[in-house]
């Protein structure tokens, strides 16, 4: 994979090259003394709040209350006027919030200040009123499971499982009527709504930025993980192919211009291995909750190291990315994916390579490994 010139330079501490054993990563551009923030993000490209935690995480700021449900439910009159004016489908007596909840009045108006968010509070909206019809179908029998994860899975199964969707699928659904194409959405569980509401984030924020900017730029070179990942679990790809036929079905013309079978891969794909999780703020490692995960690009391009120079934690909706020992110039900048760091050598390395799908080179690994054999 080549490194655009134009996305060498994410932050002024570092510079994005490639490495012999890695892929690409971030390499300090100078000495870089203990505590300096080296970058922090706040524009996710997606975001996924866990359907056990959709009522009690702030949808803007993931601020958590011990399991209390958040003080303010988006409603009709929040976003009448916004609805009039982007002349969109939803009804006041029928709207059922869009499944967003907020902290304060003061998260939900950020929130709504975002230019043209009622196209994704509509999606969202859609999503939410077809949802349980389609809960109500899924077959939660482990039979089912096991045997979409027997599948046999290689670069051709994946991109025939596509084409005959693209082939046969689609053409089909585009010559239904409105009605009959609601009664072919695919059953679906929590799991699958949650990554639907996901990828409507991703194909609103995309369809919304600049080309040019940093965020844009380096989402589209993300490395993806779709190979590996749904080798290890097949049943992912009957996964994503639900999640496309819902999004293909339910998203009003605005956004599905933006879906295209290479853009659904590439956001999950990439999701797989760039995605941070979301976790609550100000607890210990051991006791925090795990919320869901978000995709911040920018970011993505920190290197595992099982003795990291740089510590991650969340603000509020941004991430921050804090050196925490002095760095010398030319070092690699390097952050810890696992929270395993305490683990036995082999124990950590398996974990990586089956969470993560890499055999870990880093330092750590490599000098350990000296001794364990
Ligand atoms: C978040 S990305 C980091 C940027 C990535 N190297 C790239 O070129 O896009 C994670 C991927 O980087 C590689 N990687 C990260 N840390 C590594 C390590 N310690 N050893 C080997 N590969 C690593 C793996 O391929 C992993 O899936």
């Amino acid at each position: 994979m080549t490194i655009d010139e134009d996305v060498r330079q994410i932050s002024p501490y570092f510079q994005v090259r490639q490495t012999t054993w890695g892929g690409r990563a971030c390499f300090s551009n100078g000495n870089i003394p203990k505590g300096t923030t080296v970058l922090q993000v706040a524009k996710s490209t997606g975001t996924s709040i866990s359907y056990e935690f959709r009522k009690e995480v702030c949808h803007n700021c993931f601020a958590y209350n011990n399991a209390r449900t958040m003080k303010c439910k988006l409603n009709y009159d929040s976003v009448k006027d916004l609805i009039r004016d982007a002349h969109c489908q939803i009804s006041s007596k029928k709207f059922l919030g869009a499944g967003l909840w907020f902290c304060s009045e003061h998260c939900k108006n950020s929130y709504l200040q975002t230019p043209n968010i009622i196209e994704l509070i509509e999606c969202y909206e859609i999503l939410l009123r077809q949802f349980p019809n389609m809960l109500k179908r899924y077959d939660t029998s482990t039979e089912q499971e096991n045997k979409l994860n027997s599948i046999p899975i290689s670069e051709s199964i994946i991109q025939s499982a596509w084409d005959e969707i693209e082939n046969s699928w689609m053409p089909l659904i585009d010559n239904m009527k409105p009605t009959k194409k609601i009664s072919q959405l695919p059953p679906i569980s929590e799991d699958e709504y949650c990554c639907i509401r996901f990828v409507c984030e991703s194909l609103f924020n995309l369809k919304y930025m600049d080309p040019q900017c940093m965020t844009y730029r380096t989402f589209n070179i993300l490395q993806s993980n779709e190979l590996s990942k749904i080798s290890k679990f097949p049943v992912l790809l009957h996964f994503q192919k639900l999640v496309f036929q819902t999004l293909y079905i339910l998203l009003p013309s605005h956004l599905r211009k933006m879906l295209t079978i290479p853009l659904l891969r590439h956001i999950l794909g990439t999701e797989y291995g760039n995605a941070f999780g979301i976790w609550q703020e100000g607890e210990a490692a051991e006791s925090r909750e795990y919320f869901g995960y978000w995709v911040f690009p920018e970011a993505s391009y920190f290197n595992h190291s099982c003795n990291p120079n740089v510590t991650k934690h969340r603000k509020g909706n941004s991430m921050l990315f804090k050196v925490n020992t002095d760095i010398k110039k030319g070092e690699q900048i390097c952050i810890d994916y696992s929270g395993v760091l305490s683990l036995p050598t082999l124990e950590r390395r398996n974990f990586l390579a089956d969470s993560w799908f890499f055999d870990c080179a880093c330092e750590r690994c490599v000098l350990e490994l000296q001794s364990v054999h």
